[in-house]
């Protein structure tokens, strides 16, 4: 499991941790990683040139510190002195090892940028003369190793205000931050690398963690001597109308891949001919009233895509809620709970897996502010719905109203295309069925979901058919694809 923290809990950890150690320690940690960060990317590092954009906090010493350590290894070492004033014993350190400060003019002829402008300390956008040199760096055709975060991204959430450095590698210290793994700070990081400064034993529960290839494997169901269809879990997908037909196929097509026992698809009769040309292998009741009655027992339901906001939609979306079973719902059925939160009043639990336009239109908050903070609105949803809050985009992340939130990586922008979250629904449903909590269902969809996407696209577009079809793929991917 990866994990990573605020600001404040990095803080505090460091605070118990330098008070055990002589002074300066922990800076001379973190340069010396960072230097063998950048010395790796330089590949020789005597007579390349490194500027160093400098603050005015302990982001700047570390910066001054790494320049000090590769100037004594032949590099040219140019320090921008950006803030009020410097880490004076760094400078002199650097000065030391024949280093100099110079004008943002050097950024045009670098090797190497450091980005030491800002660090964990920082408050808000940017100020100038640094929101100007993370901009003129971003500009400049040398690679950029940020330290510890990217300057201008918001080390506890990732949210980003104004000009932010477009790093190639960050270098974090101690412990991953949380605004390194979430959109938009995400897409400014490039790799993250780990310096180890003894952190470990101090630091508090995680506030958000992204499940690595292992904890999937781990957690995904794989049928056994006794399984059958039943056991194994079955599926409901209460989806599609007569106005749109191919979210139900969609839905359906992913539960079927992500290994349900068995699917029972229920609506109405042009979704139904669709499902049934399409999956020979669903259980399909086509539905005269809106009434799941005839539909025979399942383990979990995926309500909503394509199910339309009507009269009828409301009155199934009512019936399938008031089962006993896990509930994912999706899409129309969220429209449908948005207009009608009692809906919501039920024991069995329940998964949203909006986009940001429909968790809006939910909670209220604007759209924008939700993409530009998705941890802090999919908490605040968890919280007020009662519910866990999968929310898709960019950076897809897993809330419930206590615990860390799961944050998932495998995601490709290829997968911005129509349908690809009735699929999604689907692969959820489908491990809900099978056992998986609200929580695990979500995060281990999305890794699937995610690393279909990447296996469908190879760089190329592809359609949310290719993705469902690449789901057992992503699987065997995953756990080995060990034949038993
Ligand atoms: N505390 C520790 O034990 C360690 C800290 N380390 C480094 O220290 C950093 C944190 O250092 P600091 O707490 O000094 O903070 P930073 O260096 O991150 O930033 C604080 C400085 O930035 C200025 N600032 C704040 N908001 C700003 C804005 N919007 N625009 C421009 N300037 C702004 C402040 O006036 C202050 O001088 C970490 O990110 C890490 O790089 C490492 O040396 C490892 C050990
Ligand atoms: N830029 C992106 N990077 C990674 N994944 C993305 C991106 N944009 C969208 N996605 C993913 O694609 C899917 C789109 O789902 P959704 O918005 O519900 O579309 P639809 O309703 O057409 O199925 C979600 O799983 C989402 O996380
Ligand atoms: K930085």
């Amino acid at each position: 499991m990866r994990t990573a923290f605020t600001a404040d809990q990095i803080r505090g950890a460091e605070h118990v941790l330098m008070a055990r150690l002589p002074e300066g320690t922990l800076m001379q940690r973190a340069a010396a990683g960072l230097a063998a960060v950048c010395a790796d990317l330089l590949g020789r590092v005597y007579g390349r040139r490194v500027v160093l954009l400098v603050g005015s906090g302990d982001n700047g010493g570390d910066a001054l510190y790494a320049g000090e350590r590769l100037a004594r290894r032949g590099a040219w070492a140019g320090a921008v002195l950006a803030g009020s004033k410097t880490h004076e014993a760094g400078l002199a350190a650097l000065r030391q090892a024949g280093g100099r400060v110079v004008d943002g003019s050097a950024l045009d002829a670098a090797d190497l940028i450091i980005d030491g402008l800002v660090g964990i300390g920082v408050a808000g956008a940017l100020r100038e003369p640094y929101a100007r040199l993370a901009e003129d760096a971003n500009a400049a055709r040398a690679p950029i190793v940020a330290v510890d975060v990217p300057s201008g991204v918001d080390a506890s959430s990732g949210r980003v205000q104004g000009a932010a450095v477009r790093a190639k590698v960050t270098v974090t210290m101690g412990a991953c931050k949380t605004g390194l793994l979430v959109d938009p700070g995400a897409s400014r990081t490039g790799t993250v690398e780990l310096v180890d400064i003894g952190l470990g034993p101090y630091l508090p529960d995680p506030d958000v963690t992204a499940l690595t290839r292992d904890d999937v494997a781990g957690l995904l169901p794989r049928p056994g001597n006794e399984s059958d269809k039943y056991r194994r879990g079955v599926l409901g997908v209460a989806a599609g109308s007569d106005l749109f037909t191919g979210a139900a196929v969609l839905a359906v097509g992913g539960a079927l891949r992500a290994g349900a026992g068995m699917v029972r698809y229920a609506g109405p009769g042009a979704p139904v001919t669709q499902v049934r040309s399409h999956w020979p292998e669903a259980v399909v009741t086509e539905l005269r009233r809106p009434s799941i009655e005839d539909v025979g027992r399942v383990q979990a339901w995926v309500l909503g895509p394509g199910l339309g906001t009507g009269d009828w939609a409301h009155e199934l979306a009512a019936e399938v809620l008031a089962s006993d079973v896990p509930v994912l719902i999706d899409a129309d059925g969220l429209t449908l709970v948005a207009g009608d939160r009692g809906l919501l009043r039920r024991t069995a639990p329940v998964l949203i897996t909006p986009h940001a336009g429909e968790l809006a239109r939910l909670t209220g908050a604007d759209r924008a502010d939700i993409e530009a903070d998705r941890l802090a609105h999919a908490r605040a949803a968890a919280a007020e719905l009662g519910v866990t809050v999968l929310l898709k985009g960019s950076t897809t992340v897993v809330a419930e109203s206590a615990g860390p939130v799961r944050v998932n990586a495998t995601g490709t922008s290829w997968l911005s295309t129509g349908g690809t979250g009735d699929v999604l629904s689907g692969i959820a449903g489908a491990l809900l069925a099978q056992g998986l909590s609200c929580y695990d269902a979500a995060s281990c969809g999305a890794y699937l979901h995610g690393l279909a996407g990447r296996l469908a696209a190879e760089g190329a577009p592809l359609t949310a058919a290719d993705v469902a079809t690449s789901v057992p793929a992503a699987i065997r991917a995953v756990t080995g694809g060990h034949v038993r």
